[in-house]
């Protein structure tokens, strides 16, 4: 695990494209000072009688592109250097793919694992009861991230109505039957899929046959390696928290997607051998896709990895010295704020038929998602190529310079 916090990593990934930039130290304190934070208690009445107390997050940082955008986390290592790191990444990550929003995320500091559906549907209430105020369509929008799903973006809506009437647009991510999009339940892990395929053919190395490692079995990983496997790509290996499985000749994807659905994790699968997490991080492979929390490549494994790539499906999985180890083994890296950009792009599209009370179609929601990761994946290349410099430099001197120009033009 890393002892880099999550936010030196992001504060440390902005003034290296910063410096790049030529960015005053001023407009750098400008850019990074978060515009709101809020920390509220979310207290109720668990299904043994004991009380829970548990900390909710909701960090606004930047809106100077539009109301702000950012998934909301479950997980027992939410805490508010954590999800400030991640509402500074979604403000580059809209800048960069150009959606209006700025950038914001939340979280409560809870195992969702430990909770009833009960229980996860009132602390989700109380939640809101506590920032609905903070939050709406024009303002601040959240979406799912780990531990949450479309089933706790339908309670979110619902109970944000009780006090607003009905808006859809408040929350993204929503289930299908609700208002959700077409697409936004795979669309980041199809994401992941396109700008793989993008990155290595670019690299001219091709997608079907290459073997890869991916980290995570939840709703990014799962249909990352799905539509990675429909490209003919090898998935040799892939995991969930309570460990791993391997198969050099490639693991069966739809098969360890239903044992999963039915026990609950991917181990224990027939003709897979388990392996640890951290095998499967140094697994010799061509793409190894780190698609669950942050932190996970450090620069105690750095040197031990074995993939020629990296495509950081998760935010914020690699460490700053870890990126500069894998600069130097010549390990390209897609970064985060570009490979994962499909979920809030596709919770753009669903914002914008909330808003219009229109629906569109399955095929429509994922050509329009390709354009716009086609178009934000060679806009980064040719930033990368012209000024040479890494893929995640690039990526954030596109985003950084979007948020600051809309910042002068705007005033502050
Ligand atoms: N959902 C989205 O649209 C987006 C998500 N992301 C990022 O993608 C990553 C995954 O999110 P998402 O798929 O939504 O989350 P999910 O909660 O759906 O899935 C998370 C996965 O990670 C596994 N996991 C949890 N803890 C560990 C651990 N310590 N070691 C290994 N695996 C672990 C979980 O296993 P288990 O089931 O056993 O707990 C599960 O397989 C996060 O970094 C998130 O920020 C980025 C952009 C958008
Ligand atoms: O869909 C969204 O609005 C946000 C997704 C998210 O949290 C992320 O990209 O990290």
């Amino acid at each position: 695990m890393s002892s880099v916090s999550s936010y030196e990593t992001a504060e440390h990934y902005f003034h290296r494209a910063a410096d790049v930039m030529g960015l005053s130290s001023n407009m750098r304190t400008l850019l990074l000072t978060p515009l709101r934070e809020v920390k509220v208690q979310v207290a109720l009445e668990l299904d043994d009688g004991q009380i829970g107390t548990f900390i909710g997050y909701r960090i606004q940082h930047d809106q100077a592109r539009g109301p702000m955008k950012g998934g909301l986390r479950f997980h027992p290592d939410v805490d508010e250097g954590e999800v400030l790191a991640l509402a500074t990444l979604m403000t580059w990550k809209t800048a960069l793919v150009n959606i209006p929003y700025g950038g914001a995320k939340g979280g409560i500091s809870i195992d969702p694992r430990k909770l009833s559906q009960g229980e996860m549907e009132r602390i989700t209430r109380k939640f809101i009861d506590q920032i609905h105020d903070v939050i709406g369509p024009d303002k601040d929008i959240p979406a799912p991230d780990m531990g949450t799903n479309a089933q706790v973006m339908a309670w979110i809506a619902n109970q944000y109505e009780k006090f607003h009437g009905f808006n859809p647009a408040c929350v993204t991510g929503k289930p299908v039957e609700l208002h959700g999009a077409q697409g936004r339940e795979e669309a980041t892990g199809r994401g992941v899929a396109i700008l793989t395929r993008s990155f290595l053919t670019r690299l001219k190395h091709d997608v079907a046959g290459a073997t890869i490692a991916i980290q995570g079995f939840g709703n990014v990983g799962s249909y990352a390696a799905r539509f990675l496997h429909e490209m003919g790509a090898k998935i040799v290996a892939v995991s969930d928290a309570f460990g791993a499985v391997y198969n050099a000749e490639g693991l069966d994807i739809p098969a360890v997607a239903r044992h999963a659905a039915e026990t609950g994790r991917v181990s224990a699968i027939g003709g897979a051998s388990e392996i640890t997490n951290e095998e499967l991080l140094t697994a010799d492979v061509d793409v190894l896709i780190p698609a669950a929390i942050g932190g996970v490549l450090t620069k105690e494994n750095a040197r031990h990895i074995r993939a020629k790539y990296i495509v950081e499906a998760a935010n914020n999985p690699t460490e700053p010295e870890a990126d500069d180890i894998f600069e130097e083994r010549d390990i390209l890296v897609l970064p985060d704020v570009l490979a994962n950009t499909g979920g809030v792009t596709v919770s753009y599209f669903e914002w914008v038929q909330n808003r219009q009370h229109f629906r569109w179609e399955l095929s429509r929601v994922r050509e329009e998602l390709d354009k716009i990761l086609d178009e934000s994946f060679d806009r980064v290349w040719k930033v990368a190529t012209d000024k040479g410099v890494p893929l995640r430099v690039a990526a954030y001197i596109l985003g950084i310079g979007r948020v600051g120009r809309a910042t002068v033009l705007g005033g502050i």
